[in-house]
């Protein structure tokens, strides 16, 4: 037992991953579902928190600050993020800093989406200037047929086959089983994932991250609860991908050895992981990048270390089996993280998880990362 110093993270909060919203649901309503409940596991209430963090691509054209006067917030603090999948790190990081400063003694962090189907197709088309001008006239409509073709490069340079790749989905919808807010909890065999009909090669269905309409929230807390998480390390590159020569690597391989210095501890001690899975090519780079598999063993590792579970990754069933959420993607893997090491997981519960890590990646572009982050968290207990 050791004396608790600093913020640490006390409350998570997750909607339902839906398909299909029913014709109420809307983002504001989604975000401020996520929050309540977030609260409501840190036994706080709405005006204890005076700082809020958002990460959402449908709010528009709310801001943060229309969503905190919405919920009757007053708030010392006030963030927004845009960077897809690595919004919720980068608020945790942003959120810390906060609290450790004086800023602020309750933040929210919340992130989400409320999606139809004419909605995720307008925004990857209009995404950013880049993806407007050069992609979408090339056909390359969205993330899809660019994540294809750094799947080939990974195949190419490791060996990887979609036996491999379909083996890391088949381990996730299992974990996926256990968490009762995925958008798919049923088991999958190899035959199916196979079978899936195929979105650009050699992509096929289950292998690019389904959209859904959710979102998922933290509360950080200047004074911690008996139990609570803290953000032992973080660390973050920008346009940092090396896809250059052979092979896939995100921003973190340049960050991931001072990382494990600064939480003095390394990827062998990590009890539970989240890695941002929006298709398995970049689960393995990441996992890889923190160096915890190798790029010249990435079948065997697939085998011995996700298909058997014996390593805990994306223990949610991950965005790939949960689905995404939008920039809820990011927020999920780092909800779960915390949810493991407050004991809070039930029947996917990792025994005595103590350690854990999150990832994050913000990219649609093919020749550079927009952001890929990392927080290393532990659980206290005061
Ligand atoms: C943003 C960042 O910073 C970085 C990133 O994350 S980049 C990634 C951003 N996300 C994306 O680009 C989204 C990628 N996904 C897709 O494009 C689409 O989900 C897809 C093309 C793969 C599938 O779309 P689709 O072919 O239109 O199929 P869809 O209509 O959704 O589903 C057809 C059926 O398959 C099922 N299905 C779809 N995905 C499934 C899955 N993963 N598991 C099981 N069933 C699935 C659906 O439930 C549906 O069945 P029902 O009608 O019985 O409900």
């Amino acid at each position: 037992m050791s004396a608790v110093r600093g913020p640490g993270i006390v409350g998570v909060g997750e909607t339902p991953s839906l398909r299909h919203p029913g014709p109420g649901t809307s983002t504001a309503g989604l975000l401020a579902e996520a929050i309540a409940q977030a609260l409501r596991s840190a036994g706080l209430e709405p005006g204890d928190v005076d700082g809020l963090g958002v990460a959402s691509f449908t709010l528009r054209p709310d801001r943060a600050i229309d969503l905190a006067w919405r919920l009757g917030l007053r708030l010392n603090w006030c963030m927004q993020d845009e960077m897809g999948g690595a919004s919720a790190i980068n608020l945790l990081r942003q959120a810390w800093l906060a609290l450790e400063a004086g800023q602020a003694k309750t933040i929210v962090l919340v992130a989400g989406d409320h999606f139809t189907g004419a909605d995720f197709a307008g925004l990857v088309r209009g995404y950013n200037r880049s993806a407007q001008d050069y992609l979408s006239p090339l056909g390359c409509e969205g993330p899809n047929p660019l994540f294809a073709m750094l799947t080939q490069r990974q195949m190419a340079h490791t060996g990887l086959t979609r036996e491999d790749y379909g083996a890391l989905c088949v381990a996730q919808r299992l974990w996926a089983v256990g968490n009762s807010n995925a958008a798919y909890r049923e088991p999958l065999s190899l035959a199916q994932y196979l079978a899936a009909p195929m979105v650009a090669p050699p992509l096929g269905r289950l292998d690019c991250v389904p959209v859904v309409s959710g979102a998922c929230a933290l509360v950080l807390s200047a004074r911690p609860a008996a139990i609570s998480v803290r953000l032992l390390a973080s660390d973050a590159r920008y346009n940092g991908d090396q896809q250059e020569g052979d092979g896939l690597q995100t921003g973190i391989a340049a960050f991931a050895p001072a990382l494990w210095q600064r939480a003095g501890l390394g990827p062998q001690d990590m009890d539970v992981l989240s890695v941002y899975d929006d298709y398995p090519a970049m689960a393995l780079a990441q996992l890889c990048d923190l160096g915890l598999a190798r790029a010249d063993d990435l079948p065997g590792f697939i085998a011995r270390r996700l298909a058997t579970r014996d390593l805990p990754v994306n223990t949610a069933g991950g965005q790939l089996s949960a689905g995404q959420a939008g920039t809820a993607g990011g927020m999920h893997g780092l909800v779960e993280v915390v949810r493991q090491l407050l004991g809070q997981a039930g029947d996917r519960q990792v025994r005595g998880a103590r350690h854990g890590v999150a990832t994050g990646y913000g990219m649609v572009q093919l020749r550079y990362g927009m952001c890929a982050n990392a927080a290393v968290l532990a659980r206290e207990e005061a």
